[in-house]
Order: C-alpha cells, then sequence, then structure tokens
C-alpha cells in the first residue's frame, strides 16, 4: 500500500478500512428523528491511510484538508479533540490523511477515519480508556463509528451502536462508484422511505439475505446509482451500502471480480477488495500490542 501522501514524520500510520453495509434494514423512526435499523457490517481490505506524530503543545493538526470540510469539522480532527476532553490529555498531534474512500459513498469513510483516529491516538498518547470508552465516544460522532472502534463483523442494531459479532465469509467484492454524493440525512428524511420492516433474528439472517430499505428512495433521487445498479446487474446481483452512492456485487475470487470490473465503463470508476471479518486497523494495532 502506498504512503505517498504520509511524510515520514508521522510516527505511526494505520489503515482506515472501508464497510460494507450488506443488507440494511429499517424498523422505525425515534422520537429524535434517529431510525432504528437491523445492519450487517463488514470491513474491506481496502481504506484510507493517516499518519500521525506527537505534539506536547496540546495542538490537533490536520496537514492534509479534504475539500468542502473545513479543518475544525473533520471528524478526524473532531475525533481527536473529543478524545482530549474526555481523557483531560494534555497532549497533541500532527495527523496526515491519504483520502482513498469516495465521499458520501456509504462506505463509511469520515466514520472509519474517526475510528482509526480515536484508537490510533489511544496508543500514541498511551491513554487508559477501554474500547467501551471509545465505541460510546464514536457513536457521538456518528452512527456508524462504534463498529469501526470495535473491529468485528457485526449484525448492528439501534441506530447501529447495537452490535452483535459475527463471522461471515469472506468474498471478493467489486464496489462500483456513481459519480454523485448521496446525502445520509435526505435520504432518512424522504417521506416515501420504508420504515416498517419488521425485525428479523440474526439467526434466521442467511448470509446474502435481507434487503436494503433505502434502495427504492435513492434509486428515484439518483439517476447516476440507478445506471450503476442497472449495469452491475448485467453481471451479478447489485446491491446498495448504506444510503449509497456505492453499489457492489461479490465473487467468489479477485480475478471474477476483474473480468466484470473490465467490463465497466470508464464513466463508472471501481474498485475490488475482500471482505473482511476483523479489521485491517485492528490487525495492525494487534501486531503494534504484540511487538
Ligand atoms: C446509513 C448508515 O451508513 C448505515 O450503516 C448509517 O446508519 C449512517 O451512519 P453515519 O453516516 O455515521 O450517520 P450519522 O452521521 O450519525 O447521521 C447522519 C444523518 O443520518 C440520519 N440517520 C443516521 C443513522 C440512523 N440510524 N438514523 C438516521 O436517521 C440522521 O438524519 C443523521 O443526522
Ligand atoms: N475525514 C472525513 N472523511 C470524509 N468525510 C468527512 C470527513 N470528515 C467530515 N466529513 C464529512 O462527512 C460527510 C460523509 O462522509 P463519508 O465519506 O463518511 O460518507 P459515507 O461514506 O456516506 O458515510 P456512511 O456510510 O457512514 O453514511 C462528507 O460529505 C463530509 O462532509
Amino acid at each position: 500500500m502506498s504512503t505517498s501522501a504520509i511524510p515520514a514524520a508521522a510516527e505511526l500510520i494505520l489503515p482506515a478500512p472501508a464497510k460494507l453495509n450488506l443488507m440494511l434494514h429499517i424498523l422505525g423512526r425515534r422520537a429524535d428523528g434517529y431510525h432504528e435499523l437491523q445492519t450487517l457490517f463488514q470491513f474491506l481490505d481496502f481504506g484510507d491511510e493517516l499518519g500521525f506524530a506527537l505534539r506536547q503543545d496540546g495542538q490537533i493538526q490536520l496537514h492534509t484538508p479534504i475539500d468542502g470540510v473545513p479543518h475544525d469539522s473533520n471528524l478526524i480532527v473532531r475525533a481527536a479533540r473529543l478524545l482530549q476532553q474526555q481523557t483531560g490529555c494534555t497532549l497533541g498531534t500532527d495527523i496526515w490523511l491519504d483520502k482513498r474512500l469516495p465521499m458520501g459513498g456509504g462506505i463509511g469513510g469520515g466514520s472509519s477515519d474517526a475510528a482509526t483516529t480515536l484508537l490510533g491516538l489511544k496508543h500514541l498518547w498511551q491513554l487508559d480508556c477501554s474500547e467501551d470508552q471509545l465505541a460510546d465516544m464514536g457513536l457521538s460522532l456518528g452512527a456508524d463509528v462504534p463498529v469501526f472502534v470495535r473491529g468485528h463483523a457485526a449484525f448492528a442494531e439501534g441506530v447501529g451502536e447495537k452490535l452483535q459479532p459475527v463471522t461471515l465469509s469472506e468474498p471478493w467484492f467489486l464496489v462500483a462508484i456513481p459519480q454523485v454524493l448521496v446525502s445520509t440525512v435526505e435520504i432518512f428524511s424522504d417521506p416515501e422511505l420504508t420504515r416498517d420492516t419488521p425485525p428479523i433474528k440474526v439467526r434466521s439472517l442467511l448470509e446474502g439475505g435481507g434487503h436494503n430499505d433505502c434502495l427504492p428512495v435513492v434509486q428515484k433521487r439518483y439517476p447516476e446509482v440507478r445506471n450503476a445498479l442497472n449495469l452491475l446487474n448485467k453481471f451479478v446481483p447489485a446491491k446498495l451500502t448504506g444510503t449509497g452512492a456505492c453499489v457492489f456485487g461479490s465473487f467468489p475470487n479477485e480475478d471474477d471480480a476483474d473480468k466484470v470490473a473490465r467490463q465497466l465503463p470508464g464513466t463508472l470508476p471501481s474498485f475490488i477488495a475482500q471482505g473482511r471479518n476483523i479489521s485491517m486497523l485492528h490487525r495492525r494495532l494487534g501486531i503494534l500490542v504484540k511487538k
């Protein structure tokens, strides 16, 4: 994996992997407007990469800005500041980001960056906080952050924070990236969204089963996503991850995924990655802790 966007000054380099929602059922809406979900999360062995270097002056400085996202709104900076506040830590950090995941893609780039920041800085600042505390902090940043903090494929309920680890097969995925940014808020506010899918037991959820309740609304609002689903459906059953925009199909091996990728038009970029039950971040941190 290239680390070109991350300078040698970084003392700690960690991955921030993507996730897929293999299914997403919407059971209802809470009084605060958030939706009760059931979803199956699996990680991909593809993602962003973050570099961290220690600062003694308490400053949090992200050196690689994202277009359209102010420094202080970036989930990386927000996660770092939250960790400082919650632990009383007076250390700071320089951070560099190698952004590879499309934004607004439904593959959790911002959430994963936030989780990698929480776990990376716990390591760099040598903090004594538990995974439960980090998952709670993560939840206050976004519904998808806790699963990245835990690092295990999971059946999620609640708003996405009640996680039950699951072991799934680890197929190869072709993920196509429609060139449009889908607003999660917009999809969850659509009056036509199905919000009354009956709950199912994880036991009865066969692998590959379930559906995505966001699909009809996303297809209606975003022709780019509709086109991508139609194109991919010619080769493999195509699914939507989260609220989109990305769509994906699964394959038993990388070659089969690659053959289909070659037949997609240049206007529909894609990448191939393997599904993972343990996130790359946790594999890497596990190695660091054992050293
Ligand atoms: C769609 C999923 O990606 C599935 O994994 C997540 O549920 C969304 O997670 P996320 O991007 O971390 O979402 P957040 O940043 O917490 O919420 C963005 C917006 O989505 C809506 N939202 C999100 C999660 C949820 N369970 N119900 C909601 O209604 C809310 O309007 C919220 O203001
Ligand atoms: N580090 C970050 N990376 C990406 N987006 C960020 C980041 N920090 C803040 N954001 C904001 O969060 C929004 C959603 O980004 P993200 O890439 O996580 O979307 P997503 O893949 O649809 O997420 P999810 O699957 O969790 O709904 C972006 O449009 C951007 O404004």
